[in-house]
Formats: C-alpha cells, structure tokens, sequence
C-alpha cells in the first residue's frame, strides 16, 4: 500500500457494493483514507451538500461521490483553492493588520499593553474581509463550480464533464460570460464575508484576552483555542449566506437563474424549508477547528518574528 494511505475508513460492505454493476473501481469494504483525502472531502461535501438536493447527508455523500467518481473524485476543484489560501489569507490578514494600525495607531507589540477596542477590531475585520472578496470570488467560483461536476474522470465513452480542470473553467466562463463572470456570485460572498470576519476577529479577540494575564502576549495554546473557536462562530453565523453565495455561484448550470440574493434565498427557502440555511453547517464547524487554529498561529508567530 501506498505510504500516502494512512489508514482505512470501515462502511458496510452492503453499502458499497449495492448498486455496484456497473462500477467496478472501488474495492469492496473500505475507503481508503489520507488526510489530504479527508481535508478535501470535507470542502466537496460541504458544497454539494448546499447545492444539490440528491444527498441525504454527509455520509451518503461521502459513499455515493467515492462509489461513482473513485477517491480523485474528492479532489475536483482544490488545485486552485489551494494555490489561492496564501495570496487570500495575505490579503485579509495584512488588511485587518493595517487598518488596526490606522484606527488605533498603535503596532502589534504596543498592542498587547494598550489593546484596541472591539469596535476597532470589529471595524477592522469587516475592511479585511471587504477586500478579500475581491481576490477569493474567482477562485471560489471555480472551485465551487468544479466540485459540483459529479461526473467520472476520464470513462471511455462516458459523456465528459463540462469543465476539463481548473483552468479550462476560468476559461469557458470569461468566453461564455465575460470577465466579470468570473465575479458570480460575489455579492453574496461579499455579505456572507464582511460582517462574518469582524465577527471572526472580535471572537479571536475576546477568547485571547479572557485566556491572558493583562499586557502578556497570548501562549500558543490560547491562540489555537481562540482562533478554532473563532473559526466555528464565524462558519456558523456565515452558513445561510454561504449557501445562497453557492446556489449562485452555480445559477445557469444545475440551478435556475436566480434575479438576485433575496429571489436566491426566497426560492431555496420556497422549495426546502428554513432547513436550507444551516446546509453544511456540521462540515463547515468541523473543518473551520483546526483550519482556524493553524491560520491563527501563523498568523501570530510571523507578526512575532517580523513585528
Ligand atoms: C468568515 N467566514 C466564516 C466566512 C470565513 C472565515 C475564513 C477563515 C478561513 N479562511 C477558513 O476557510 O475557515
């Protein structure tokens, strides 16, 4: 076995096999598990869970993606998504940092003796994730996009999938669409992020001083504890917009056409219940923990050594 397969994750056999006539790449039993595998799992599942109606949950999900597109089948969609979380985590970092710096005049060392005030970080998370949307909208665009393409790789005879990678998409809809195409869904990643990140950053915060003597910088454990925290509040106040900002995202392919946010929010909520807003919300908290925690620490040790 290939170093890169961790461990296995145990499903019933019944499960993969039922259905399997016409499939014949999964082994029978397991699921072949990595955390690579598992990192970009939760991302997919998240998103198809928010916009197709043809999953009962995470698990079916999980099951019905592994049986009908193999285990690359987990990572449509993520070679973008992962080249953009430097350039997107710098831009919302260096804003909110530089705006702090604006509003209170104070440098990240002065800080942690004169701390700025909630509003001021609220203010200043809000600035950051204004302008990161600019930035994070194509490559969410495309990942979103591709991560719902529930076709098999590369099947002899089998249709192929509209979009042939990451690159071939952001091609296909500046052709069919226009540059701003790629912006689709924008608004809605703009409503979802601006107040969602000063909400992340006053939580982070608040969790730091409440674990740290006054005047002290918080330890690593704080920041970790602080930043998931962090993470899962800001993921669970953004769910609703989250799944609006998908659904539009993929308007004219599998969705109808929505005339704006509300017609968005109005129709889901027409057609499957106020159930609709908290769509991926279990995946989305349970991603958000560990990613946060890491962004955090980074984000504390280079102000630390750079500051
Ligand atoms: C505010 N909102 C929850 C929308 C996003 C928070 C982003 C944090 C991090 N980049 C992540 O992917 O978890």
């Amino acid at each position: 076995m290939s170093p890169w397969l961790m461990g296995r994750f145990p499903i019933s056999p019944a499960l993969l096999v039922s259905g399997r006539a016409e499939q014949e790449e999964p082994e029978a039993g397991a699921i072949p598990v990595h955390p690579s595998w598992a990192a970009c799992s939760v991302l997919l599942t998240q998103v198809r869970l928010q916009t197709q109606t043809t999953y009962r949950g995470i698990f079916d999900c999980v099951v019905k993606t592994y049986r009908h597109e193999s285990l690359l089948g987990f990572f449509k969609g993520m070679s973008f998504p992962i080249a953009s979380i430097a350039v997107v985590n710098s831009v919302l970092f260096g804003v909110y940092s530089n705006t702090l710096l604006a509003l209170t005049a104070t440098s990240h060392r002065e800080r942690r003796a004169q701390p700025p005030s909630y509003a001021h970080v609220f203010l200043a998370g809000c600035t950051g994730g204004f302008m990161q949307v600019y930035c994070l909208a194509p490559f969410d665009l495309i990942k979103v996009r591709l991560q719902n393409q529930t076709e098999p790789r590369a099947r002899p005879g089998s249709p192929p999938p509209r979009y042939r990678g990451p690159v071939h998409c952001a091609v296909s809809i500046c052709q069919e669409e226009g540059p701003r195409g790629l912006f689709r869904g924008a608004w809605a990643l703009m409503l979802r992020d601006t107040p969602t990140l000063g909400i992340y950053f006053v939580t982070y915060e608040w969790l730091c001083r409440q674990s740290t003597p006054e005047g002290q910088s918080p330890s690593s454990a704080s920041v970790l504890v602080a930043g998931g925290f962090a993470g899962i509040l800001s993921w669970a106040v953004a769910t609703p917009l989250d799944v609006i900002k998908s659904r539009m995202q993929m308007a004219g392919l599998k969705h109808r056409v929505y005339r704006g946010v509300l017609d968005c929010m109005a129709s889901s909520v027409r057609q499957e219940g106020l159930g609709v807003f908290f769509r991926g919300l279990t995946i989305n908290s349970a991603r958000a923990f560990p990613v946060n925690a890491v962004i955090f620490l980074s984000y504390e040790y280079l102000l630390r050594w750079w500051g």
